[in-house]
């Protein structure tokens, strides 16, 4: 199968209020979707504690309307509720889901805590920060509660990208409303949300942004070989060692052959690994053959004049896409030509960790989303910017985050063996913004298969694992 599919959307606060105000043109009042979030949130609150008594802390805008209705919908249940108010409900859905709440209402700093704590403080409406004493008075009463939940997003972060404004402790569960936001994934605001359940309200919301979720990649079957299950070729440079973690990557996630062309250096790795010593002429060779899927160019390449030139050989090679990464981009940043004319409008997957990001793209503006879309619209190519929160971007607006990261990935030679990784899903022939997704994935998972990760060599067991699973499930 060469698609994947990506199913999680996420919607930044306009595309929400864009939702909201299409449900409610074509015919839904405010009213009912309000209702329709506050009852799925109750549910989902009930499924996670059990009856006890319940402090719903309710704001000024709808995210405070939803608490209402929550602690509305958990007193019918027969649960003690009561609410804090930080300040009386100013929009109109909210006004009537506080009129038609039962439980007693107290200011937000004077009420007392309770076992289980509801936080429908701000959702995607949060502008600034929180006052202090706000900010102070929430932690106080998470601090006293035995559950901490969030309504759409724990109050005190930027929806969009993932900033704290003021939050500082974790929640247990956040229900996100309608779709996910870029906060319950992009740090630091995804470290405070705890496990996180989306609440349907019946509404089509329009992103172009999804969460990475797994793919779905076929076994081989009957009609394979080991050309049509991929051929990768990474290009070595002064630093072997990196050259063969992308090689281990790419054959731990699939591709039936993988060549490195390699410097002279003394060979080393599996056997199954095809090692072939090349100069620049026999580089050029290689990399002639019309069987090669992807090619890898950049783990330990090196940045001196010989480092350029097999870059150069690489992008002006046959068309079949490229892996970008570590010292290629480095070479990239440094030259006058742009990434894009350097690319000749050759498929291309460019995977910079934050530094690199910065030296090839500049400083931008926006959250990890926009800059990663703004510098695959530049260079043509898919970015997969790395970090506890990976995102992918396209250069045709589409952009994908990654989720549940492990920590333990940020140890040396793991680029190494994504970068091969997303070779093999190119190789088996998924277009390049799927197949970093798919390679996002599988890295992520294999190290959370992983446990605890000494070394990028202990990766690729795991990658080889979760591939199987993946495969054999699908
Ligand atoms: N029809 C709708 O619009 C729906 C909205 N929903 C809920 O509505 C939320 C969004 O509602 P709103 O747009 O009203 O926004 P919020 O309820 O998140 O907050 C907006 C209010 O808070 C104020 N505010 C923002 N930052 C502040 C700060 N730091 N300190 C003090 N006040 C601050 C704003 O001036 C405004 O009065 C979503 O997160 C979701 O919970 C759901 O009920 C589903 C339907
Ligand atoms: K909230």
């Amino acid at each position: 199968m060469t698609s994947i599919v990506l199913e999680q959307a996420v919607a930044t606060a306009d595309e929400m209020r864009r939702a909201d105000a299409a449900a409610i043109a074509a015919g839904t009042p405010g009213e009912a979707l309000m209702d329709r979030a506050g009852r799925a949130a109750a549910s989902a609150i009930a499924a996670f504690t059990g009856p006890d008594h319940v402090l719903v802390l309710c704001g000024p805008g709808n995210n405070g309307g939803d608490g209402y209705v929550i602690a509305r919908e958990l007193a019918e249940r027969g649960w003690p509720v009561t609410v804090g108010q930080l300040a009386p409900p100013s929009s109109r859905e909210a006004v009537a889901a506080a009129a038609a709440c039962p439980a007693p209402v107290e200011p937000l700093a004077s009420v007392q805590p309770a076992p289980v704590l509801v936080d429908a403080l701000f959702g995607t409406g949060m502008k600034r920060k929180l006052k202090p004493q706000v900010a102070g008075r929430l932690a106080d009463l998470m601090g006293a509660a035995n559950a901490r939940i969030a309504i759409d997003l724990p109050s005190g972060v930027g929806t969009d990208d993932g900033a704290l404004l003021g939050a500082s402790l974790p929640f247990d569960m956040t229900i996100a409303l309608a779709a996910l936001k870029p906060a319950h994934l992009l740090y630091p605001a995804a470290g405070l949300c705890g496990r996180i359940v989306t609440a349907d309200i019946g509404i089509p919301v329009e992103t172009r942004c999804w969460r990475i979720t797994k793919p779905r990649l076929s076994a081989p079957t009957f009609a394979d070989h080991k050309y049509t299950r991929g051929f990768a070729l990474v290009v070595e440079g002064a630093m072997p060692g990196a050259a063969m973690l992308a090689a281990r990557g790419a054959q731990a996630a699939g591709a039936g052959y993988v060549v490195v062309a390699g410097t002279g250096a003394a060979p080393g790795g599996p056997d199954s690994v095809i090692q072939r010593q090349t100069d620049e002429l026999e580089l050029e060779q290689l990399l002639e053959d019309g069987r090669i899927g992807a090619v890898v160019v950049g783990p330990g390449l090196g940045r001196d004049r010989e480092a350029s030139v097999r870059l150069d050989a690489a992008l002006s090679g046959p068309g079949c896409p490229l892996v970008l990464d570590a010292d290629a981009l480095v070479l990239l940043g440094a030259s006058a030509i742009p990434v894009a004319r350097r690319l000749h409008g050759r498929a291309a997957v460019l995977t910079p960790h934050e530094g690199e990001f910065v030296r090839l793209f500049g400083a931008q503006t926006g959250s990890r989303v926009d800059r990663a879309r703004k510098a695959a619209a530049t260079a043509q190519a898919v970015v997969v910017l790395k970090g506890p929160d990976t995102i992918v971007a396209a250069p045709d607006g589409r952009a994908a985050i990654s989720g549940s990261p492990s920590f333990w990935l940020s140890t040396a030679g793991t680029g190494d063996v994504l970068s091969g990784v997303i070779a093999a899903m190119l190789a088996r022939g998924l277009e390049p913004f799927e197949a970093a997704c798919a390679g996002v994935w599988l890295h992520g998972e294999a190290a959370r298969l992983a446990g605890p990760l000494i070394n990028a060599d202990a990766l690729v067991p795991a990658l080889n694992r979760t591939l199987a699973d993946t495969a054999c499930s699908n």
